[in-house]
């Protein structure tokens, strides 16, 4: 098997990896890094922990080691840990360069970021939002001259989520130069190819993994079906048995809310696990002490929401657990690839009421893998389950005492206040938009309903004998377009 040096690096490089441990190219890396160092556009779509920040990483550095100036690479990444994650990657791997780098995301200083900026680090690692509003503001700094331009979880860059980057992104590309090497990367970017293919033209290479299922094979899959109301209950009899039977342990828990987040935070900590949260209603320095703890297991168990669900590489973690069955079967793929990483074991437990039993078949469909049922004994939770839910009812008390709700409005105000915007007239424009995303949807659907009718017809007309006169025009109704 080829090793780093095979595949075109220099050998300062080889040497980094070296002492980094890493020993031998993983496929992702093997795949793709030859590519780059050749000047093509690279889409390189590999399982979660596979290697993909070295892949882009290390082909970047070799070519800024060649011809170094600033700014030379711009990496874009949809999460604020996200990027502090990969501009470790560069800092350590790049050492022997004096690689200078710079991290710009919201919740931090815009101030300090612009000087940094206004001094060419070679390589800038951004979330949209943050470097979109620089570039709006300021004329310090220029991206117009950078050779890479890298798109972390390029597919959730682009789609539209809670967070919506179009808007952003758009600011973004009319500032890059058009002759660059575009680098996209992410365990499931196949759903976007399209939109992402129109990123990278410059001579394309796809790379996917080839395997039967999505999810990697060190991991063990389990579904827990529990009723709505005595989920929590379950909840702590998991984190409870997993901690007896474990002595150095590590588990994440996600979420689907900010509130409900905290909440079991709360809840947790009262049962006396040692846990911390990490949702986007926290103030950054407190998201990223957080993060800082867990990693360093003073926390054995970080609770939160999809804001940790993509990249992050904390390799002690050994379960996750679903507290919500992911509406998307890609968040589940991302969120359960929080463990069993870089070939270690991992389990992952997802809790499923009776509503979601749906979305684990959708799941199971993607990832090409049916889920095992978790056993428990449920005489040993009903024992917990009074004072569990007495627990949970006291921590709710105190967050509605502490006006939760009222702060996150607030905050959200805060937010686009910051970052320039009007918050009324912001409303009013999601609300717009909304209702063209529904108008484009009723369009679509009736679309589909005329064509099926169209379908039907050709069939029945098939079947009939012959019309003495054939109709002129088709029966179906006319379609309007959306406004
Ligand atoms: N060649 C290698 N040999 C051994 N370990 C490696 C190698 N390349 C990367 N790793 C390690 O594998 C782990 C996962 O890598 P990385 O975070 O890049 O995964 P990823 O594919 O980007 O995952 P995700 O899709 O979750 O973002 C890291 O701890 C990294 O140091």
């Amino acid at each position: 098997m080829p090793g780093f040096a095979e595949l075109g690096l220099s050998s300062w490089l080889v040497e980094q990896c070296r002492q980094l441990g890493l020993k031998q190219p993983t496929p992702v890396q093997l795949g793709c890094i030859p590519a780059i160092l050749e000047g093509r556009d690279c889409l390189g779509c590999a399982k979660t922990g596979s290697g993909k920040t070295a892949a882009f990483v290390l082909p970047i550095l070799q070519k800024l080691s060649e011809d170094p100036y600033g700014i030379f690479c711009l990496v874009l990444t949809p999460t604020r840990e996200l990027a502090y994650q990969i501009a470790e990657q560069f800092r350590v791997l790049g050492k022997p360069l004096g690689l200078k780098d710079c991290i710009i995301v919201g919740g931090m200083d815009m101030v300090a970021q612009a000087l940094e900026l206004s001094r060419k680090p070679h390589v800038v690692i951004a979330t949209p939002g943050r470097l979109a509003d620089h570039l709006r503001s300021s004329n310090t700094f220029s991206i117009k001259k950078i050779r890479f331009l890298v798109m972390d979880e390029a597919d959730r860059l682009l789609e539209q989520g809670c967070t919506d980057f179009t808007m952003d992104l758009e600011v973004i590309l009319a500032a890059v130069p058009a002759q660059r090497q575009t680098l996209l990367f992410s365990a499931t970017l196949t759903d976007t190819l399209k939109e992402l293919q129109g990123l990278a033209t410059n001579q394309p290479f796809f790379w996917e993994a080839q395997a039967p299922v999505r999810t990697v094979e060190q991991l063990d899959q389990r579904y827990l079906l529990v009723p709505e109301k005595v989920k929590d209950a379950y909840l702590v009899h998991l984190i409870q048995n997993f901690q007896d039977e474990h002595e150095d342990w590590s588990i994440i828990i996600f979420t689907n809310t900010c509130k409900t987040c905290q909440i079991l935070c709360m809840m947790l900590r009262k049962f006396n696990f040692p846990t911390v949260a990490l949702h986007s209603m926290m103030k950054q320095k407190e998201r990223f002490a957080a993060l800082a703890k867990f990693k360093s297991s003073i926390y054995r168990i970080l609770i939160a929401t999809d804001v940790a669900s993509r990249g992050l590489d904390i390799p002690a973690v050994q379960l996750v657990i679903n507290h919500n069955t992911p509406g998307l079967p890609k968040i589940y793929i991302h969120r359960v690839g929080r463990t069993a990483r870089a070939g270690r074991q991992g389990q992952a437990i997802t809790l499923v009421t009776q509503y979601d039993i749906h979305l684990v078949h959708a799941i199971e469909e993607q990832i090409k893998k049916k889920l095992e049922e978790f056993s428990v004994e449920e005489a040993e939770v009903l024992q917990i389950l009074t004072q569990v839910n007495v627990v949970r009812r006291e921590c709710e008390i105190k967050l509605e005492a502490a006006n939760f709700d009222e702060k996150k409005e607030i905050n959200k105000r805060k937010q686009l206040i910051l970052e320039g915007k009007d918050p009324d007239l912001e409303a009013k424009r999601k609300a717009e938009l909304a209702k063209i995303k529904q108008k484009n949807r009723r369009f679509k659907e009736q679309v589909e309903h005329t064509l099926q009718r169209q379908k039907a017809n050709r069939a029945g007309q098939r079947g009939r004998p012959p019309r003495a006169r054939p109709e002129a025009h088709s029966a179906s109704a006319p379609i309007q377009g959306p406004a």
